[in-house]
């Protein structure tokens, strides 16, 4: 069973259509990638599939089940993470606050057990605290732990970022322009992270991205949207080499 399907979704946002006759299916460990010049839907699609928005038209499975209508946090447990194009930090707090803050979502030790500190609560946070520790170190910032995020370079708030979404033990994982703002040397470093993310946690990421080298390296296979639609999906070498994309969007892309 595919892990997740999107079947003819359409989102209107009044009388402009940002999203027509959208499908993908993503299959259990799949790394896919969504490119498209600026408006083109992209956003929206992650908005839909993660419940920031209900579509309009059309089905939204996860294993198998329906999804949309659902609120973003019941999407989020059930399995689906996903990070912002801009980042979404609380100003005061500290890295690894951010990450157990996350994770808590996963918890379950009930309201009298969060009120009288039970032992299996005990147990719990410091099982919680060492999973954030251990996102961190994937994330290369465990040292950085105990620093509030305000403080950090860009690059280092985007660790903390994916670091968060990866707490919740999704099992996809969406991306909205994971190397947005980065120059090209942290962009290299988000890509590697992203590879160790794939490879160590085995979830399956589905992303956005304008860096060329970012998405034909990463991806297996990407969909380009124009207007909304679906111009052309294939493998990297499929993607680079298609008139209507190299018309619509590579020809004016950075490709670094
Ligand atoms: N909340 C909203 N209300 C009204 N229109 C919106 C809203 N969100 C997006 N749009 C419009 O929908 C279209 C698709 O926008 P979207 O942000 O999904 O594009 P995108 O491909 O992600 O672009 P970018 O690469 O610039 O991030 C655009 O015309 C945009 O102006």
């Amino acid at each position: 069973m595919p892990l997740l399907e999107v079947r003819n979704m359409t989102h209107f946002f009044g009388g402009l259509r940002a999203v027509y006759n959208y499908n993908v299916t993503i299959e259990p460990g799949q790394i896919r990638g969504l490119i498209g010049p600026n408006g083109a839907g992209k956003s929206t699609v992650f908005n839909l599939i993660t419940g920031i928005y209900t579509p309009t038209e059309g089905d939204i499975l996860l294993e198998g089940q329906p999804i949309q209508g659902l609120r973003p946090d019941q999407i989020s447990s059930r399995g689906l993470g996903r990070t912002f194009q801009n980042l979404r930090l609380w100003r005061h707090m500290t890295v690894l606050e951010h990450v157990m803050l996350a994770r808590y979502s996963k918890l379950d030790y009930g309201l009298v057990g969060a009120f009288f500190g039970t032992a299996k609560r005990n147990r719990e946070e410091a099982r919680t605290r060492q999973i954030a520790m251990d996102l961190l170190k994937m994330m290369g910032i465990a040292d950085q732990a105990d620093q509030v995020v305000t403080n950090l370079p860009y690059g280092t708030q985007r660790r903390v970022e994916l670091a968060r979404a990866l707490a919740t033990a999704p099992r996809l994982l969406l991306l909205d322009e994971p190397t947005a703002g980065m120059n090209p040397g942290e962009a290299l470093q988000m890509m590697e992270i992203i590879r160790q993310v794939h490879r160590e946690l085995g979830l399956a990421i589905f992303l956005i991205e304008h860096r060329m080298k970012v998405v034909m390296d990463l991806c297996e296979i990407i969909q380009t949207l124009n207007f909304g639609e679906v111009i052309a999906e294939g493998t990297p070498e499929e993607i680079r080499n298609h008139p209507e994309v190299i018309d619509a969007y590579l020809g004016k892309e950075v490709l670094f």
